[in-house]
């Protein structure tokens, strides 16, 4: 066993716990990880983060979500490491390198291109994207995007009037997402869109970078805004700029709680 320090921060409230490995050795299970991010018997967060050196960029970036998968996307969390670094740097990604440029009082990431087809979301069958011909009770017709990690999303009336909390595990886990999927419920305002969101592995949490992100990608697609847009979360706003056949780009807050020591 030996002490590791780690940093617990925050993007619009969806938490982190993040190691900093880039100059030690930290070997970290599955298991360890839903140990730590259980918030009654371990320290407690949305995803655990390791940041480790890398040969490709300034260092690269391990996700874990609350229940132990590791994942190759998170938004929220690519902006606090670029915080914790100090300075603009690229990051390597399960979803490829990602570029952080550090700006006033707030953090932007170029998060790469979408995915669009059905194999790189990955649905189970090829079917249309933007607008699929499947439902659960009152969810119809969701667009899907990949930003690295799976997101369907559906354009509703009214996101509060949406059972996220039941219908979301439903639809995380339904066959048609081999890799499950992160469930996105938005509707337009006039300042915006406004989203919830039930992730992967997670469950409701109070921002989602990578649901703003793909949220973002097919209402834009679905041409019911331009970019750039703001994506109102229970935790706060994201903006989101894209142009089809670029790459995304997205901004917002990177906030650090404290720092603690672990015996690991
Ligand atoms: N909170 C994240 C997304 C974390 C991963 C996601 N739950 C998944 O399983 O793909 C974000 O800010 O993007």
């Amino acid at each position: 066993m030996a002490q590791h320090r780690f940093h617990k921060m925050h993007g619009l409230g969806n938490d982190f716990v993040i190691f900093d490995a880039r100059n030690h050795d930290l070997a970290l299970t599955g298991e360890q990880a839903r140990a730590l991010a259980d918030r009654h018997r371990g320290i407690g967060c949305d995803q655990l983060v390791v940041m480790r050196p890398s040969a490709k960029a300034d260092f690269a970036m391990q996700i874990f979500n609350q229940d132990g998968g590791e994942v190759s996307a998170c938004g929220n969390a690519t902006r606090c490491v670029v915080a914790l670094a100090g300075r603009d740097v690229v990051i390597e990604t399960g979803a490829g390198l990602l570029q952080g440029q550090l700006g006033d009082g707030e953090v932007s990431i170029d998060m790469g291109l979408p995915g669009l087809d059905w194999d790189a979301i990955p649905l189970a069958y090829p079917m249309d994207t933007l607008t699929m011909p499947v439902g659960w009770e009152d969810l119809t017709d969701p667009a899907a995007v990949s930003m690295g990690n799976p997101h369907v999303i559906f354009f509703v009336p009214d996101t509060h009037a949406v059972p996220l909390d039941r219908l979301g595990p439903l639809i995380e886990n339904d066959p048609l997402f081999p890799e499950r999927v992160n469930v996105n419920v938005a509707h337009l305002a006039e300042d915006g869109l406004h989203l919830r969101v039930w992730e992967r592995g997670a469950g409701l949490t109070l921002a989602c970078g990578t649901g703003a992100c793909a949220t973002a990608v097919a209402a834009i697609r679905r041409k019911l805004v331009t970019g750039p847009v703001a994506v109102h979360l229970p935790g706060g706003m994201l903006t989101i700029d894209w142009q089809p056949g670029g790459s995304v780009r997205m901004a917002g807050p990177a906030t650090h709680v404290f720092t603690g020591e672990i015996d690991l």
